[in-house]
């Protein structure tokens, strides 16, 4: 009896799979009084219903996720039982499964009421994880925030969704369950995970005005509660608030770079004299190289924010006291403590941990920098309103930083712009230093493509002195390659995350509005179906010509995102990323000895070893 009962449940839930409930089945058994599985169904109906009930109600999706993996089309103009279907069969036992292809081919003629529709949202399989705590806690790395957000504090927080992201669990959840996968905790928070580039692609199809995404949720306490700012934090944003300051903020951020081009490319060259101080005798320079690469990203930043070149990069090194020394040590601080606070369980919300409070610590010294500076901008701003204006000083407005075009010509306040550099500075300067990093590896790994970008930078720069322009800089294809392989690669940000503003229809399954989105971006780009040889370091790819694109890579590859809510920093970390690259490929031969280098999440993707590269004169 009792296995009578489970190789009907198994062949129920197949019919469900296929759209296929109660009444059709009655109906499907009466004209076909022959197949004796539908007929063991049919009188076992009851009891495998009461079964099911039982298990949806406790939220074990195990075998009805492993029932429901993905099958795009569900035509009910398909055979409803063939051998592709049977494979889907993951709990259930050969016996069944021979019992399912005892059963005659009968082709279903559809009626209305069986037309092709989507499964409902429940159906997306995942892992019942709160329910199986064994399971839970291997995945604590990944979700824990989320799970602990859903359980305690999603409803209190008008659902905004923070989280804490790492490749390998997600990874492992895609190969587990298909490329759509659900997770849900008891008591709200459904997410759902996708990574293939026409879902991800349908997902942004819906974007509205005003795109809501996971926010950044200790940063936005430090805002709002321990400094008491205004605003959450540009990460944290969202509505109508966060689209009127990035369209202040835009012009700004792109326009304004070009005259700041000279700048930033002698800040390049003043880390390739410092990796001369810096290297040691086999030209390999000490393996703390990334933060070498932290201080001249974060000169690019107070470069074209200040209008400032702070010194970060002094060739005699820095005096642990000094303004530059302190906003480096507080930058590594704050990145570290930021990621242990994401992680999971947010302990914090209930008292001031300890890593709280070194993040804390850590954005309070960054925070009086801004703040210092920001002074220093509004004191220029209402000394020039108080002064007429003669021809010269309107060139000088015009050229002015961009601090001070968003104090005086956006009237943005000056809290506000202190939340804004803060989280840029935190995550966007740490982006930049570290994409750089995994460049210059996947150079100094491929001297085919370092001989190749040298040839192509050789005759802009055919002498040290040589200088780029922005003409000269876009020139270069074979070095925009490189670096869009390198964020193919290596994306900053692994996963893009949004809240669905509509019910759609993903993989045949139905997600309702509202649903948070992962998607896998990371994932996506690594995938042969996207692209070639996906693990290889090959810029070739890109050099295709736009007719004829050897990829459809628009949503397979989203290192800065997609849409309005796309990265404000691209174009600035494009140009900066391109120009060290330019200088130190003209100045060195880059080599590295040890063991490869992968990737370890700290909010952003950091290389998981020391960067000892070489770098081993031209000339
Ligand atoms: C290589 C360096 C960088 C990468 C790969 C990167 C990537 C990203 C990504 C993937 C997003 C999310 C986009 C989305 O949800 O669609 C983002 C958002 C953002 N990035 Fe960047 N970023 C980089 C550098 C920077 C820099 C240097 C800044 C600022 C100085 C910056 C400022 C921002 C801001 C403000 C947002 C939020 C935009 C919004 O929500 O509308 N980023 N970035």
């Amino acid at each position: 009896m009792f296995l009578h009962v489970r190789k009907a449940t198994n062949m129920y839930r197949l019919l469900r799979f296929h759209g296929i409930y109660h009444t059709e089945l009655s109906r499907i058994s009466e004209r076909y009084p022959f197949s004796r599985s539908l007929a063991k169904v049919t009188n076992y109906l009851p009891a495998i219903e009461r079964q099911e009930y039982l298990q949806d109600t406790n939220n074990d999706v195990i075998c009805s996720a492993t029932l429901a993996q993905p099958q795009p089309e569900h035509s009910m103009d398909t055979q409803i039982i063939h051998s592709s279907s049977a494979n889907t069969l993951d709990c259930d036992n050969a016996a069944a499964t021979a019992e399912i292809l005892d059963v005659p081919k009968v082709r279903v003629t559809p009626d209305l009421t069986m037309e092709k529709t989507a499964l409902p949202f429940e159906e997306i399989p995942g892992p019942a994880i709160l329910k199986l705590w064994e399971k839970y806690w291997k995945y604590v790395p990944l979700l824990g925030t989320q799970l602990f957000c859903s359980l305690l504090i999603n409803r209190f927080t008008q659902g905004r969704l923070n989280w804490n992201r790492n490749i390998t669990p997600l990874q492992y959840l895609f190969n587990e369950y298909g490329p759509i996968v659900r997770i849900h905790g008891p008591i709200a928070g459904n997410i759902v995970m996708i990574h293939r580039p026409e879902h991800i692609a349908e997902v942004f199809k819906q974007e509205e005005d005003s795109p809501i995404r996971s926010g950044i949720d200790i940063l936005q306490h430090y805002h709002l509660h321990y400094r008491k700012y205004r605003l959450p934090g540009p990460f944290s944003m969202q509505g109508a608030e966060w689209t009127d300051v990035k369209v202040k903020l835009e012009k700004p951020f792109t326009q304004q770079l070009s005259q700041y081009f000279d700048r930033l490319e002698l800040t390049s060259d003043e880390l390739v004299q410092r990796i001369r101080k810096i290297r040691n005798r086999q030209d390999e320079v000490p393996g703390q190289f990334i933060e070498e690469l932290t201080r001249w990203s974060m000169e690019c930043f107070s470069i074209l924010m200040f209008n400032r070149r702070l010194g970060f990069l002094e060739s005699t090194g820095l005096n642990v006291a000094s303004e530059p020394a302190r906003i480096i040590e507080a930058l590594t601080t704050a990145h570290v403590y930021l990621s242990r606070c994401e992680t999971g369980f947010q302990v914090w919300r209930f008292f001031e941990t300890p890593f709280a409070k070194k993040l804390f610590g850590a954005c309070d010294v960054i925070d009086s920098v801004i703040g210092k500076y920001i002074r220093q901008a509004q004191n220029k701003v209402r000394h020039r309103t108080l002064t007429p204006l003669d021809d010269k000083d309107t060139m000088a407005e015009e050229s002015s930083p961009i601090l001070e075009k968003i104090l005086f010509n956006e009237r943005i306040h000056p809290d506000d712009i202190t939340t804004l550099l803060m989280d840029m500075i935190v995550l966007g300067v740490q982006a930049t230093s570290n994409c750089q990093g995994f460049l210059l590896y996947y150079l100094a790994k491929n001297p085919r493509v370092q001989r190749k970008l040298f040839e192509e930078i050789y005759p802009i720069l055919p002498n040290r002195s040589s200088t780029l322009n922005e003409a000269t800089l876009k020139s270069l294809p074979y070095l925009k390659a490189c670096l869009q392989e390198c964020l193919r690669l290596r994306p900053a940000f692994p996963y893009i995350t949004r809240v669905l503003p509509k019910t759609i229809n993903l993989h045949g399954y139905t997600i309702p509005k509202g649903t948070y989105l992962i998607m896998a971006n990371q994932i996506a780009a690594r995938r042969e179906e996207n692209f070639e040889d996906p693990e290889k370091f090959k810029p070739e790819r890109w050099m295709t010509n736009n007719d004829n694109p050897e990829y459809n890579q628009e949503f397979s590859y989203l290192p800065f995102g997609h849409g309005v809510r796309s990265c404000l920093g691209k174009s600035m970390a494009k140009m900066e990323m391109m120009l060290l690259t330019a200088k130190l490929i003209r100045e060195y031969r880059i080599e590295y000895d040890y063991a490869d280098i992968g990737s370890r999440y700290m909010m952003v993707n950091v290389p998981n070893r020391p960067l000892r590269f070489r770098f081993v004169d031209r000339d």
